[in-house]
């Protein structure tokens, strides 16, 4: 059975249909990817999952509809890294990260989670500080922010704060976690590692749904994938089948080439977007 049910899911807005009667099912413990051109609907998908768009149709964890679900229990079962990257105030790297245990929290804890002491401030506290201590160092070391954990995050460098905010959702430890572009600022040892981390999160038994351009990484590391265009599917399911060159063609316009790389034993497919079918140039 799926973990996450997507059904007859259309988004109107501002009198514009931006998803078209959308199906989707992800199993637990997939990585799934979420692939197409600019502006085909991707952000526009998963923020519906997250509740954060009206939508028509049904989106459903383990059989509940989402929208059923209280905010906390979404929050915990759900994370979300948006695309969007802008920071409301200044914030330590540690306690951006310490954001993640927020759905954990009762109404009383209003900081911004570690306080002055930083990260075993408060050790021998209750068994909740435990866990979140762990899941926040965790976090940190697994994108390698651990040492700029005392830094501004709004004082990084992009792929610095992409990794630290990629920190916070993972402390989330959701069942699910929906990643919206997670590697588009980084350098290949970074997006290589992060994708590593989705994989193995995957492994341990979490859901990830993860938006992607690349389609090399999106290749070598999904399950599945779901090509989107223009708010409706073009096609959905294993890699190979999603990503052909007359889809290459038709959807992103481009000619490919793609490749096969042995590792091991195993066989991956690279694919290098080479030439634009569609004529570009400047406007004057
Ligand atoms: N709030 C909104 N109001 C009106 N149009 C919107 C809104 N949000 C998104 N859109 C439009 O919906 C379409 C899909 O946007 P979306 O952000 O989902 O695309 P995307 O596939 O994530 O693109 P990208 O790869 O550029 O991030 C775009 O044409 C966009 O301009």
């Amino acid at each position: 059975m799926s973990l996450l049910k997507v059904e007859a899911l259309s988004v109107d807005i501002g009198g514009k249909r931006l998803l078209e009667n959308l199906d989707l099912e992800i199993m637990a413990g997939e990585l799934f990817g979420l692939i197409g051109p600019n502006g085909a609907g991707k952000s526009t998908l998963v923020k519906a999952i997250m509740q954060l768009l009206p939508y028509s149709g049904t989106v459903s964890l383990d059989g509940q509809p989402l929208a059923q679900l209280s905010a906390r229990a979404r929050a915990q079962r759900l994370a979300y890294l948006s695309q969007d990257d802008r920071l409301q105030w200044p914030i330590s790297v540690q306690n951006l990260v310490a954001l993640g245990r927020h759905p954990y929290r009762g109404s009383w804890w209003r900081g911004a989670g570690l306080g002055s002491a930083g990260l075993g401030g408060r050790k021998g506290g209750n068994a909740q500080a435990q866990a979140d201590e762990r899941a926040i160092e965790q976090a940190m070391q697994a994108t390698d922010i651990w040492s700029l954990r005392e830094r501004r995050a709004d004082e990084l460098s992009g792929g610095e704060r992409a990794r630290a905010r990629l920190a916070r959702v993972l402390a989330v430890e959701a069942d699910v976690l929906l990643a919206d572009e997670p590697v588009a600022a980084l350098d290949p040892m970074h997006q290589l590692r992060v994708m590593e981390l989705l994989r193995a999160r995957c492994q341990a038994g979490q859901t990830v749904v993860v938006v992607l351009h690349d389609l090399t990484l999106a290749s070598r590391f999904c399950d599945r994938l779901l090509l989107l265009d223009q708010g409706v599917a073009v096609a959905s399911g294993p890699v190979e089948t999603v990503l052909s060159p007359s889809h290459l063609a038709s959807v992103y316009s481009v000619q490919a080439i793609i490749g096969e790389h042995q590792d091991g034993d195993q066989v991956h497919r690279y694919i290098v977007p080479w030439t634009c079918d569609r004529p570009g140039g400047t406007s004057t």
